[in-house]
């Protein structure tokens, strides 16, 4: 039987706190996890740092009463602590903080329509490929569309859409996004130096998606596309578990490997009740520029197959080629032009349109 979060908290709930109260009523628990194979990780955060080392035992008493819970096979937990205040008004917007609690269920955003998140199991199948043309696509149909790159360790939408200036902020609180091919928006590489390694733990990179969820003046749009980073981590956790999403969208090439990864995925969105909208396999087919010969070089019909298997929508194939991938670097997205991949493009977004999830 799969470990269920309710049993887990509930769990958590009898592992009491030097000065009272439990783990669960005081709100320390963050990014809980469960794996598919049982195995449980989550982060005790205490308010300071002197708190979190006296919290050591308790660490250990939430791990051992973890593992007694049906289904779970392992438990980790990790202690950290708020960072002390910065002092004075920050000169710019700066992204990246420990989040703060949030009372009640996953929340919708204010003025935004639908949220679709764009996933994939392996890297560099073209997630971000897919959510920069998707979202150049749909605003092409008329619709307000926002960008959101939660890729927050390989941003790359600044450079698919050709936006690397840094936003701007009146406050200090509130960010103003970017505006490029239509599409309003942000991405932590905005407010990074291109070549600067992000080196943050789980609870820093749940903090920025919550600014940048939350803190980005959005207005209003019919949908915003989230870039997710690919893999099955604290960003895709943080997403489905705070935020009323529309569903995801799997992208994944015909290639064995990475279709077993996006099965990972999918199944992880099972596990987080956030519905699968479609699959949609990129890098099909491949028709050589001299001769016109059509070559499958991850293989064909796969992610189709798999769709049909596993009973989800088979969204649409996309064809590797040249094009594609130049303009991704050039910051103009091919689905802002004309041709073979602007019009597969095009096409799926008709049919989230139609089918109202675009
Ligand atoms: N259909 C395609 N035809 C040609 N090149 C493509 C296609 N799709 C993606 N690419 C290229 O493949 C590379 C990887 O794509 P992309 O960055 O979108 O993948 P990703 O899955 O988002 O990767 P990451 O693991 O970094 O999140 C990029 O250089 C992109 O331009």
């Amino acid at each position: 039987m799969a470990a269920r979060r309710e049993d887990i908290l509930e769990a958590l709930k009898g592992v009491a706190l030097p000065g009272g109260g439990d783990l669960v009523s005081a709100d320390m628990v963050r990014a809980l996890g469960v794996e598919p194979s049982g195995a449980v990780r989550f982060v005790i955060e205490a308010p300071n740092a002197d708190m979190a080392r006296s919290l050591e035992g308790v660490r250990v008493a939430a791990e051992g009463a973890v593992s007694q819970v049906a289904g779970v096979t392992s438990a980790a937990a990790v202690l950290t602590a708020h960072g002390p205040a910065e002092k004075g008004p920050p000169p710019q917007m700066k992204v990246g903080r420990h989040p703060t609690p949030q009372q009640g269920g996953p929340a919708r955003l204010e003025g935004i329509d639908r949220i679709v998140a764009v996933a994939s199991g392996k890297g560099g199948v073209g997630k971000s490929t897919v959510a920069s043309n998707l979202a150049v696509a749909l605003a092409r149909e008329g619709r307000r569309v926002g960008l959101l790159d939660a890729d927050i360790y390989g941003p790359s939408q600044p450079r698919m859409m050709g936006t690397t200036k840094r936003p701007s902020s009146e406050d200090g609180e509130r960010i103003d996004p970017l505006h490029a091919h239509g599409v309003t928006l942000m991405s932590i590489g905005n407010m990074m130096k291109e070549d600067e390694a992000l080196v943050w733990r789980g609870p820093m990179l749940m903090g920025a998606l919550q600014q940048l969820m939350t803190q980005v003046n959005w207005g209003r749009l019919d949908i915003l596309v989230v870039d997710l980073p690919p893999g099955t981590g604290d960003v895709q956790l943080t997403l489905c578990q705070r935020y009323q999403l529309t569903g995801a969208i799997v992208v994944s090439t015909p290639q064995d490997v990475a279709l077993l990864d996006a099965r990972r995925a999918i199944d992880m969105f099972g596990k987080l009740k956030t519905p699968v909208l479609g699959l949609i396999e990129n890098m099909s087919t491949y028709v050589c520029p001299q001769c016109g010969h059509e070559a499958h070089l991850f293989g064909h019909g796969g992610v189709e197959a798999e769709a049909r298997k596993i009973d989800v929508p088979f969204l649409g194939a996309l064809p590797l080629e040249l094009e594609t991938r130049l303009a991704g670097d050039s910051g103009t997205p091919v689905a802002a032009g004309s041709g073979k991949a602007a019009n597969a493009y095009a096409e799926l977004a008709r049919r989230l349109i139609g089918g109202g999830m675009g």
